[in-house]
């Protein structure tokens, strides 16, 4: 019997495999959370794939390998994992797979990864969450089950489960809907302003403009308003923080139905390797931003299109950032469609999701 599932006999929980609840042995949660990290840094490359991770374990449950998928066309992280594992020369110890996502069970720009793992050694395969996409909706577990493996997929419950749910939310949301995911980020001053100081476009603390560009280098897109492109002349693009997976959002859409968009600052922008694009109907955003791939956008605008956002409930969660009316720091998250929201995967935002009320403000003026 491995040391995983003596660890289940112990504690009394049912073994691999069991469609009963089951507590999470403690080697298997070490891999899960190895393969979230390592999903969680090419967040912002895989579209419109997403982001997974896997780990590779002998029977004792020690970590041999672990892996992602790092932008689509690539080997899946199930597929990378076993190549690592085979050229490192460990491959007859594979005998547990950890994957954050059902593995696929189709031909697409890759082999499918069920099969991939029915040729090796590993007959014990752990999922964090089904796939939502219908293309593989279960059939990858199905498949691996007949070929012989013990799959548990992991409870609804639990910071594991729900950090692997996270890490598909705008992958879900699109799979099922056709929209991207709409994350509004919003700066807001002392006194509940939006608007910077004179000869400023930002105002908020270091720590709350890095997060600004972690968000940015997360997300597939960027949307903002022809009010703030006039006033700001933004950038929008990822500084402060590395780059390492060219995470940088390739896509700029300015929200503008008088055509107003200038000429040099969209010259500058393309520059910078966005591809610029207007969007004259907020309606129709989510599903532009999806047609184009994009799983995960971020809204950087002034209070005109917030409120338009907000009134015609086009967002999925809404980040507070700034200074509260007190002088401190202040971080709020609404999430409007349940708890898998992405900003979950932000150490910083996660502490602010779990607290019993996370308080939503909406646009300043
Ligand atoms: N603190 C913060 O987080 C931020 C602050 N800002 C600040 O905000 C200020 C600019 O704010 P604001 O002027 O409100 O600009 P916005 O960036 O909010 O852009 C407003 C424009 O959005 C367009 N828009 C509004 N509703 C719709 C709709 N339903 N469909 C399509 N387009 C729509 C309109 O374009 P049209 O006129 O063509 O109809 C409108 O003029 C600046 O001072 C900037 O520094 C900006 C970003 C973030
Ligand atoms: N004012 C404000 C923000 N505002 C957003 O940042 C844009 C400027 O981006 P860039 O030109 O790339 O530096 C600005 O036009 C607006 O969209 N963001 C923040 O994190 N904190 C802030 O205080």
């Amino acid at each position: 019997m491995s040391a995983v599932d003596a660890q289940s006999e112990q504690t009394g929980h049912a073994p691999i495999g069991r469609s009963a609840s089951v507590a999470i042995p403690p080697p298997i949660a070490r891999a899960f959370r190895a393969a979230i990290d390592e999903a969680a840094r090419f967040v912002g490359a895989t579209a419109p794939n997403p982001p997974v991770g896997c780990a590779i374990l002998d029977r004792h449950g020690d970590i041999l390998t672990v892996a992602a998928h790092h932008r689509a066309g690539m080997p899946h992280a199930e597929a990378l994992a076993l190549r690592q594992c085979a050229e490192q020369g460990l491959m007859a110890r594979a005998a547990i797979a950890v994957v954050t996502l059902e593995p696929c069970n189709h031909t697409g720009r890759t082999g499918p990864c069920s099969e991939a793992i029915l040729a090796s050694p590993i007959r014990t395969v752990w999922v964090g969450v089904a796939d939502p996409n219908p293309r593989v909706a279960g059939g990858g577990i199905d498949r691996l089950r007949a070929g012989g493996c013990a799959v548990q997929v992991l409870d609804q419950d639990g910071d594991v489960a729900a950090a692997c749910r996270a890490l598909i939310a705008p992958f879900a949301h699109w799979s099922r809907t056709g929209r991207a995911w709409l994350t509004v980020k919003q700066a807001v001053d002392a006194a509940g302003s939006m608007i910077p100081p004179a000869g400023r476009t930002t105002f908020t603390s270091d720590s709350a403009l890095t997060l600004a560009h972690l968000l940015r280098r997360a997300t597939d897109a960027i949307v903002t308003g022809i009010g703030t492109v006039l006033a700001d002349r933004p950038g929008l693009d990822v500084r402060r923080v590395a780059d390492h997976a060219d995470r940088a959002p390739r896509l700029l859409v300015v929200c503008d139905r008088t055509g107003r968009v200038p000429a040099d600052w969209r010259a500058n922008a393309v520059a910078r390797g966005f591809d610029v694009r207007t969007c004259d109907d907020i309606a129709r955003l989510p599903e532009m931003l999806g047609a184009a791939g994009v799983l995960w956008a971020m809204v950087e605008a002034g209070p005109g299109l917030l409120a338009a956002l907000r009134a015609a409930g086009l967002w999925d969660d809404w980040l507070t950032i700034g200074v509260g009316p007190d002088g401190t720091e202040r971080l709020d998250v609404a999430v409007r469609t349940g708890t898998d929201t992405p900003l979950r995967l932000f150490p910083e935002l996660a502490a602010v999701l779990t607290a019993p009320e996370g308080e939503a403000c909406f646009p300043a003026s």
